[in-house]
């Protein structure tokens, strides 16, 4: 009989969460049938950020993983982008693909995707070469912590981008509610929040491993923003859903929201 695998959490992301399993296994396609998350997330970010609204001196990724497809759109408009991670591995693979050390995850067909959404599909290696050195740091943080990149003090940013990672790094909705406020404490009043969120998911597997995730609603990300000093301003909506063992889910949500002024 087959056995559950037990549900890791919190500490096991120092320890066992393997962002290059991670990276390989949800970020080596994009256009898979039946399964739009990824598209939308990009489309979204593409709409979003070539406005030219979004911008400013710098802009904060929260929960980055192993990943860079939440802020290649992002990079013309901010003086610096850091990024950040709960877990030394995902911070690792970060560091590999700055400095184009071997091991590094292979984001070519990210750069291909939304150079070919600017309409400029040959430029894709420009946006890269502009990337890079927009990308300055690479932080630990913690989403429960009241300042989750303590014992850095930063000044409170632009614009905070978060992907898939406060419903990850919370059991409950009291927690994701905690989690939700410590980052908002990292914006400026009148800065933005980008909150990508993935909805009815209570587990997603990384390797033989399957990490815990809180099932939200779409009214609960909704009523969550609003109760953390924010102001909604656009909500897009995808009813995607997949039912494989990887990261069963119902739908993904991507708020653009503004912090009140005090
Ligand atoms: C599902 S992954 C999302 C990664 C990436 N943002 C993406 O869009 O694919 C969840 C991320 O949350 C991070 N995480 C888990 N607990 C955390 C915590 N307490 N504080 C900050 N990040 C945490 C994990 O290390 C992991 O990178």
């Amino acid at each position: 009989m087959a056995t559950t695998p037990q549900l890791r959490a919190g500490e096991d992301y120092k320890t066992i969460f393997d962002g290059k399993i991670y990276a390989n296994t949800l970020f080596n396609q994009i256009e898979v049938e039946g399964f739009t998350f990824t598209e939308f997330r990009l489309k979204t970010l593409h709409k979003i950020f070539s406005k030219g609204t979004i911008k400013g001196k710098c802009l904060l990724d929260i929960g980055s993983g192993p990943c860079i497809h939440t802020v290649i759109p992002a990079a013309k408009w901010f003086e610096e982008i850091i990024m950040t991670d709960y877990s030394p591995s995902n911070r690792d693979m970060q560091e590999k693909w700055l400095k184009k050390e071997s091991g590094a995850h292979n984001w070519d067909m990210y750069f291909k995707y939304y150079s070919k959404l600017d309409g400029n599909e040959n430029n894709w290696q420009q946006l890269e070469a502009d990337l890079r050195p927009k990308i300055k740091r690479v932080f630990a943080c913690d989403v429960f912590l009241p300042n989750p990149l303590d014992p850095i003090q930063l000044d409170q940013v632009d614009v905070i981008c978060t992907s898939a990672c406060l419903e990850s790094a919370s059991s409950d909705k009291e927690k994701y509610n905690i989690a939700m406020k410590n980052v908002v404490s990292l914006l400026k009043p009148g800065g933005k929040l980008i909150l990508i969120g993935i909805l009815n998911c209570t587990h997603y597997s990384v390797g033989s491993e399957r990490f815990q995730c809180v099932s939200l609603t779409k009214d609960d990300v909704v009523n969550t923003v609003k109760k953390n000093d924010l102001k909604m301003i656009e909500i897009f909506d995808d009813d995607s859903s997949f039912d494989g063992d990887a990261a069963p889910f119902k739908g993904s949500v991507i708020i653009l929201a503004e912090k009140k002024q005090t």
